[in-house]
């Protein structure tokens, strides 16, 4: 799948519009994680006043709140001690109930936030076209909505936060620093921008190795994926080995991108730490020279130095923040790549129309991509009638029902139904009035029962067993030990190709639909239980509309009107008379396909 990068303010945009609603956790996390700066700042102090005031003779210089303290540090000078050893311990638990203000609001942030992102995927990838997902791997879209959302979740609850933490640090620290030694506090600051030049150059260059590694593991992902879902075709074919040494070959490309890219972090970590060591190297040296010059004391020589320590950290973690702003940035850009793919939006003037009245495919003509699959093909299915369609493998007839559900949109001419445009109806109220069965019926990991009531949950039970029966699969059904309460699927029992087909078949008939297509719902079962459920249709189905898809000529021969494609064009329509008494492809199909066994099967149907 294909990353577009999107522009940084749609990204600041798409993270705004997720935060609303829990940005207040975020906003008491970040007032509870400066109020624990203050205190950590205030621990030098402390320690400075010890030195120079207790320990040493210098004049102590508190804030006016402290001054009533005075006295008692400079009488005694044990109790003074204690006082100090208190006003740590004071301070460290303060710090200690900020962090677990900031943690328990940042989790509280965290989650109600990441669910928003999902809440919001979800829903967007349920309203995207059958084309987007058709031109879409499944694979992918997973590894987005998980991975991807994790990456966006870790960036904004903790490294954004951190980014902020570390500059009300970095601000705090050197105003104290330069209210401590302006000299001093110049040459700690230089290196800033330094570390910050570093962090950048470095951000831009591991970009594009993380947007590599991610898209390995889509790949991976998408592998693995298609391997458990064809796991059938896969031991069918033997072929173990060859899906093995895919899923390595693409696993190597993974691990050794993540190798590069651990490389690449290490060189950064590296030249970082030999950076700090620089910097703290420099500032003792300096301070030295500035204490023996008497233009600072030891207790501020000291506490320089804590500052001096404690602001390396935060200003070094910046450039990992920023290295894996860069990583959120791709995975924004992935995220954000599926949340700008259009909607399936009705026109306007849409409305709810009836489905009542005969379908008119009028000189339509239509492709996937540049070669047209069908081309100017017109007819009629009047309502209420059976109308068939027959034609060789790929010659459009899954895509004349895939435009008449509007999966996909058309390109040239128009369908209607009832005299109304098809575009002109929302897509809710068309699709609601089309029962559609696929070749390759889908069913949910749910119990048969609540397969069937898909259309209409809560319907009553004689009616789910008659559409069974009508389907002819209400005997099977009730052959399971918990009869319609089995649950299909994974984690239940696997029903065979036209076990499926034929509890599809019911699903439709429950949805009482005017127009029903069955897309060569019935390749699956054998030619017999084939004519039963046309039979039991035949006679349930009263007033709707039937298209029938099929390669099988018995299936189709009693419709009202047959329509032969052949690549994408309409070569024959009549009826089955009418289409056997002249030759062409009807015919010749007809002549192969009918074994004796078929005309044995159609005496006992009486055509
Ligand atoms: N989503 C798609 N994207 C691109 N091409 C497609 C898509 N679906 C079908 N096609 C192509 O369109 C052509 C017609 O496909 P369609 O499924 O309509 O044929 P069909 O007559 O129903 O075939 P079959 O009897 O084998 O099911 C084929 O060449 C197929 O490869």
């Amino acid at each position: 799948m294909e990353t577009q990068s999107i522009p940084w303010r749609e990204k600041v945009q798409l993270i705004v519009r997720f935060l609303r609603g829990s940005i207040h956790y975020f906003v008491v996390a970040l007032l509870c994680a400066c109020l624990g700066m203050v205190f950590n700042a205030l621990t030098p102090q402390v320690i400075r006043l010890t030195v120079d005031s207790i320990l040493g003779a210098e004049q102590p210089s508190l804030p006016a709140f402290l001054q009533p303290l005075l006295p008692l540090l400079q009488a005694q000078k044990l109790h003074a001690l204690w006082l100090a050893a208190a006003a740590v311990l004071l301070l460290a638990l303060l710090r200690g109930f900020c962090n677990y203000g900031q943690r328990t609001q940042l989790s509280r942030g965290s989650e109600s936030f990441v669910k928003r992102i999902r809440d919001g995927l979800y829903d967007h990838i349920q309203h995207l076209s059958f084309s987007w997902h058709t031109a879409h791997s499944t694979g992918e879209i997973i590894q987005r909505c998980t991975s991807d959302v994790d990456v966006i979740r870790t960036f904004v609850c903790n490294q954004l936060v951190e980014v902020v933490r570390t500059v009300f640090l970095i601000i705090l620290y050197l105003v104290i620093m330069f209210r401590m030694n302006v000299r001093l506090s110049f040459v700690a600051l230089a290196f800033i921008p330094i570390v910050g030049l570093s962090s950048g150059v470095f951000y831009r260059r591991i970009s594009g190795r993380f947007q590599a590694a991610d898209e390995a593991e889509g790949d991976l992902t998408t592998c693995a994926q298609e391997n458990l879902t064809g796991v059938r075709v896969v031991r069918a074919f033997g072929r173990e080995r060859f899906e093995t040494d895919r899923f390595c070959e693409k696993n190597e490309k993974f691990a050794s991108l993540w190798i590069r890219l651990g490389r690449l972090l290490s060189v950064y970590w590296a030249s970082g730490t030999l950076l700090t060591c620089l910097q703290v190297m420099v500032i003792i040296v300096c301070g030295i020279v500035e204490s023996v010059h008497g233009n600072m004391t030891l207790g501020e020589f000291l506490a320089f130095i804590s500052y001096n320590e404690a602001l390396s950290w935060p200003v070094r973690s910046l450039g990992r923040v920023l290295s894996d702003m860069s990583k959120a940035g791709v995975s924004l850009d992935r995220v954000g790549y599926i949340l700008r793919a259009p909607e399936e939006k009705d026109a306007p003037e849409a409305a709810p129309h009836s489905a009542a009245g005969d379908i008119v495919f009028d000189h339509v003509t239509f492709g996937y991509g540049e070669t047209p699959v069908l081309q100017d093909v017109s007819f009629t299915i009047p309502q209420g009638s059976t109308f068939a369609i027959l034609g060789g493998t790929g010659s459009g007839k899954s895509t004349l029902v895939h435009l008449l559900d509007r999966l996909y949109d058309l390109q040239e001419g128009r369908i209607t139904i009832g005299g109304v445009d098809i575009r002109s109806f929302t897509r809710e109220s068309l699709r609601s009035q089309i029962g559609l069965v696929l070749q390759e019926p889908f069913l949910f990991s749910q119990t048969i029962r609540e397969n069937i009531a898909a259309t209409r949950p809560g319907a009553p039970q004689e009616e789910l067993r008659s559409a069974a029966a009508i389907a002819c699969v209400d005997e099977a059904i009730c052959e399971f030990p918990e009869g319609y309460e089995t649950l299909v699927g994974e984690r239940g029992v696997t029903l065979s190709g036209g076990q499926k087909q034929r509890v599809a078949i019911a699903r439709m008939l429950m949805q009482r639909a005017p127009i029903m297509v069955f897309d060569d719902s019935l390749s699956a079962v054998d030619a017999e239980t084939d004519a039963k459920i046309r039979a039991a249709l035949h006679e349930s189905l009263g007033k709707a509309t039937v298209l029938l898809i099929s390669h099988r000529v018995t299936t189709l021969m009693q419709a009202d009107c047959i329509l032969v494609l052949d690549g994408g064009r309409v070569s024959e329509l009549g009826t089955h008379a009418e289409l056997i008494a002249k030759p062409g492809i009807y015919r010749d199909i007809y002549d192969i396909q009918m074994s004796s066994d078929d005309r044995r099967l159609l005496g006992k149907e009486g055509v």
